[in-house]
């Protein structure tokens, strides 16, 4: 069944009212690991609760109760759930997404404030542009397009937004579980589709059938009881960030090799024809470059760099809180220092598996280096690793959705970034889980210039919603 066309001219029609809202959305700086950010997220929760709200959705907030941020006690951005249609002929769709954003400053390198959205050469400019405001304003916009014209969708709804996500969704997995053992919003929910990562590089659409999981460390090194003058202490103490450097410089080798015993062994090799997957994938170093803005691809065999994104783990070092980092030089001797880090997790490491091997080994490097300073190795959150079966009737509707809208045939990827819920949603609702970016590869999620390209928005608003005519087809179809 294709889509109704008066939903597919509504959506053409209506580009401007729809980047407008994206444009709403992007404003309110819903930065979920900011503890000055707290309320405008807790207030994007509502902004969107409005207008779930105002499409037809009947709507509930729900406390995920509280956390501890930056040394103060803060109430979690609620979870919203959303019911539209209860036809017991008709398939239920439960849609995921979240409306919490990566921080952002201006000076960080961003051309244009980044909670503006910029409309320049056909692109949408703006922190949650593509991560994950973009895809929710998506799911909007195929409201609204139904509700103005009365036309009936053709198959119910349930959402669940969440406003944690890009910190490790606290309180989501166990409000899930409870909300699904309860059995009122998500009874009856035959699907899941989620639309939060991209496609593989700038040309093709793609759908996703796996993601990494992810274990997320700092190791805490302190000494001094304040921070001292290096040239009054210099060689005379032990110094807090000379051994977290030494430490953090264990971890994982130049060429993306991690050093912690135990962790690459646990992962099988490729088989011959898991490598022809890799082989056929419409994807080029080029690509690496283009993503990534400098020609620094770890190799120059498109399969090995693939697979490092795909099937491998990897560690990424992402910072040091506590160092001086400002411009000019202070000679300052910092006297606590943490630095963070992550391990992106495959089949089968867990973050049950990995923490413990994770800590000991950075103890006994510890141990190793005779400091008088204390270290503590911190885990503060995780996610397991997720894969679905891609012949499932959910995934050929997002098939036959991105060949209609797109004239192209998907890629099918495993996404190295996690979305801890996908797994959640698997497990405790035991359905099929979709994942349908919208997004290209160079949207630069988390990072500066965040952009979401206004073709994928505008075509992509259209697959969701031919996505949705496309179960009902199949159910049909039996
Ligand atoms: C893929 C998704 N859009 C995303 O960016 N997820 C984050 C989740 C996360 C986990 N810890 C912090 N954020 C990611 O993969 O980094
Ligand atoms: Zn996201
Ligand atoms: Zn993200």
């Amino acid at each position: 069944m294709t889509a109704h066309p008066d939903f597919l001219k509504y959506v053409d029609k209506h580009a401007d009212k729809f980047v407008q809202r994206l444009a709403d959305a992007v404003q309110i700086k819903s930065i979920s690991g900011d503890a000055a950010y707290r309320e405008e997220t807790i207030a994007m929760g509502h902004w969107l609760e409005k207008q779930l709200k105002g499409l037809g959705v009947t709507t509930a907030l729900k406390d995920l109760g509280q956390q501890t941020l930056q040394g103060q006690r803060l109430d979690l951005p609620p979870a919203i759930l959303g019911k539209l249609g209860d036809d017991p002929k008709k398939r239920t769709v439960l849609i995921y997404g979240h409306y919490d954003v990566q921080p952002a400053l201006q000076s960080d390198g961003w051309a244009t404030d980044p909670f503006t959205l910029v409309e320049k050469d056909e692109k949408l400019y703006g922190r949650g542009s593509t991560d994950d405001k973009g895809p929710i304003m998506g799911w909007l916009n195929v409201l609204e397009a139904h509700q103005a014209q009365r036309l009936e969708l053709p198959v119910n709804l349930r959402f669940c937004f969440e406003g944690m996500e890009e910190t490790g969704s606290e309180g989501l997995e166990a409000f899930i579980e409870k909300e699904a053992a309860a059995g009122e919003w998500f009874n009856g929910v035959d699907c899941v589709c989620i639309s939060d990562n991209y496609w593989l590089n700038t040309r093709t659409p793609a759908l996703t059938y796996g993601l990494r999981g992810i274990a997320y460390f700092a190791i805490n090194v302190s000494g001094p009881g304040q921070d001292l003058h290096s040239g009054l202490f210099g060689r005379m103490v032990h110094e807090p960030m000379t051994d977290l450097i030494k430490l953090m410089s264990k971890l994982v080798d130049h060429d993306g090799q991690i050093l912690i015993p135990g962790i690459e062994s646990m992962v099988a090799p490729p088989t011959e024809s898991e490598i022809e997957l890799y082989t056929k994938m419409d994807y080029s170093i080029a690509d690496v470059a283009e993503a990534a803005g400098a020609s620094i691809a770890l190799s120059d065999h498109k399969e090995t760099v693939i697979m490092g994104r795909m099937r491998y783990p990897s560690l990424s070092l992402h910072g040091i809180q506590g160092a001086f980092s400002e411009p000019g030089g202070k000679t300052v001797i910092p006297s606590k220092v943490a630095g963070k880090f992550s391990i992106r997790l495959v089949p089968p490491q867990t973050p049950e598996n990995v923490v413990p091997l994770v800590t000991a080994y950075i103890e006994s490097e510890f141990a190793k280096m005779n400091s008088k300073n204390k270290m503590n190795v911190e885990h503060s959150h995780g996610g397991k690793p997720w894969v679905a079966d891609i012949n499932h009737w959910n995934f050929e509707a997002a098939r036959r959705a991105i060949e209609a809208v797109w004239n192209k045939s998907p890629d099918y990827t495993r996404e190295g970034g996690s979305i801890p819920v996908t797994l959640t949603f698997a497990e405790t609702l035991g359905v099929n889980v979709l994942l349908l970016p919208m997004g290209r590869s160079d949207d630069g999620a988390h990072s500066t210039n965040e952009k979401l390209d206004l073709s994928n928005f505008i075509e992509g608003t259209k697959v969701l919603g031919t996505y949705l005519y496309e179960v009902a087809q199949l159910a049909r179809e039996g």
